[in-house]
């Protein structure tokens, strides 16, 4: 067992770090640079398995677990697998700043998530002062990482934290994401099911935002290519824009997606990791300032480099269908922007 997990590591270690000559560090027989993940509301729901994974991730040697309350319990837990990082707990505010110093990362999944029959907007007004806070703090310890953000609604805390740090004189742009991988995943899970195809070779962009309808799958684009009828085509863009619905409906007042999301955002960070590690052809759909379309933040394909973002791509070409849905969305997802940067400007 822990041959093969060794084993599993350093091919790991070897796929993601091939192109990377100058930062290696050794590590067994292969080496990667050093890196700092913070995971702040590491105790809660999405916390607690996304700082596992992240221990699984043999790119991160330092893992910082932050939250208001119950970090020391989950560090002692994660810290003991065997694997790179090592683990440290911050609880309460007067730890935050040592969680954030020398951060390479903050992944953010800090904030209540939805009961049924709330929107992800209903939750802007505890969420907003929750992000702005950590943001502030991370404008302070370490402007320099790459900040995830999960907590919703991400349509709004993503240009939250935007104002926070130009008003810090931190901003850049290439640093701050919104983490939309979920709505990938979903999509994909949903598509190879119709498409009879294998899930592990799916690919699917979803663009726009990360709420209802501006969440919009481009099955056109979606590989490997299959001959879906307009209403299956249809169907698949609702359950995929409605996946978080589903999820907080099916655990009837218990939150909402948790165990998925934990494998959305360590798939988004060691994305991140990959992108300054230098390794080529990082590419993610993530919702990051941009102008692809008129509105200032939005969700589509972005190449990620040694200092995050490396390339926003355009959209490409989209049906008809795919055409109006992105029109239908930009009132709504240009609202929640504004709403987010008014809050951050007016508190
Ligand atoms: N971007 C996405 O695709 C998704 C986003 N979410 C969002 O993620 C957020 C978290 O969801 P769950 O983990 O299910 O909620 P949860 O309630 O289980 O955990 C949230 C954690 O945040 C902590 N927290 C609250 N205030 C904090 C502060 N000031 N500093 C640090 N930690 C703080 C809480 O103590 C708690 O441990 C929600 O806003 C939810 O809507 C959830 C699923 C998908
Ligand atoms: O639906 C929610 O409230 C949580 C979320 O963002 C998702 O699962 O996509």
């Amino acid at each position: 067992m822990k041959a093969s997990l060794l084993r599993s590591v350093r091919s790991a270690v070897s796929r993601s770090s091939s192109s990377n000559h100058l930062l290696r560090r050794s590590f067994g027989t292969e080496s990667v640079p050093e890196r700092k993940v913070t995971v702040l509301g590491a105790a809660g729901g999405i916390g607690q398995p996304l700082s596992l994974l992240m221990k699984l991730n043999p790119l991160v040697s330092r893992l910082a677990l932050y939250d208001i309350a119950g970090t020391p319990g989950v560090a002692a837990d994660v810290g003991h697998v065997n694997t790179r990082s090592e683990v440290t707990g911050y609880a309460g505010e007067e730890q935050l700043a040592k969680a954030l110093e020398g951060s390479d990362v903050v992944i953010i999944p800090a904030g209540v998530p939805r009961k049924p029959g709330m929107t992800r907007d209903d939750l802007f007004n505890i969420n907003a002062g929750i992000v702005k806070s950590l943001c502030t703090a991370i404008a302070k310890y370490c402007p320099n990482a790459l900040v995830n953000m999960i907590s919703n609604p991400v349509n709004s805390t993503v240009p939250i934290a935007a104002e926070v740090f130009k008003k810090a004189g931190t901003y850049d742009e290439r640093k701050l994401f919104g983490v939309t991988t979920l709505d990938v995943v979903r999509a994909k899970t949903f598509y190879a099911g119709k498409a009879n195809a294998p899930v592990s070779e799916v690919n699917v962009p979803v663009i726009g935002g990360h709420a209802g309808i501006t969440i919009l799958p481009l099955f056109s684009q979606a590989t490997p290519k299959a001959n879906l009828s307009d209403d299956t085509i249809l169907a698949l863009t609702k359950r995929t824009q409605d996946g978080g619905t589903e999820v907080v409906e099916a655990k009837a007042g218990k939150g909402s997606a948790t165990l998925s999301m934990a494998y959305a955002g360590a798939l988004f960070a060691d994305a991140c990791l990959k992108g300054l590690n230098g390794v080529p052809d990082v590419v993610e759909c993530t919702f990051v300032q941009s102008t692809v379309t008129e509105l200032p933040f939005f969700a589509s394909k972005v190449k990620l480099g040694k200092n995050g973002v490396e390339q926003v791509l355009d959209l490409g070409t989209l049906s008809d269908f795919e055409k109006e849905g992105l029109e239908k969305l930009k009132p709504e997802l240009k609202a929640s922007i504004e709403k987010g940067i008014q809050f951050a400007n007016a508190n």
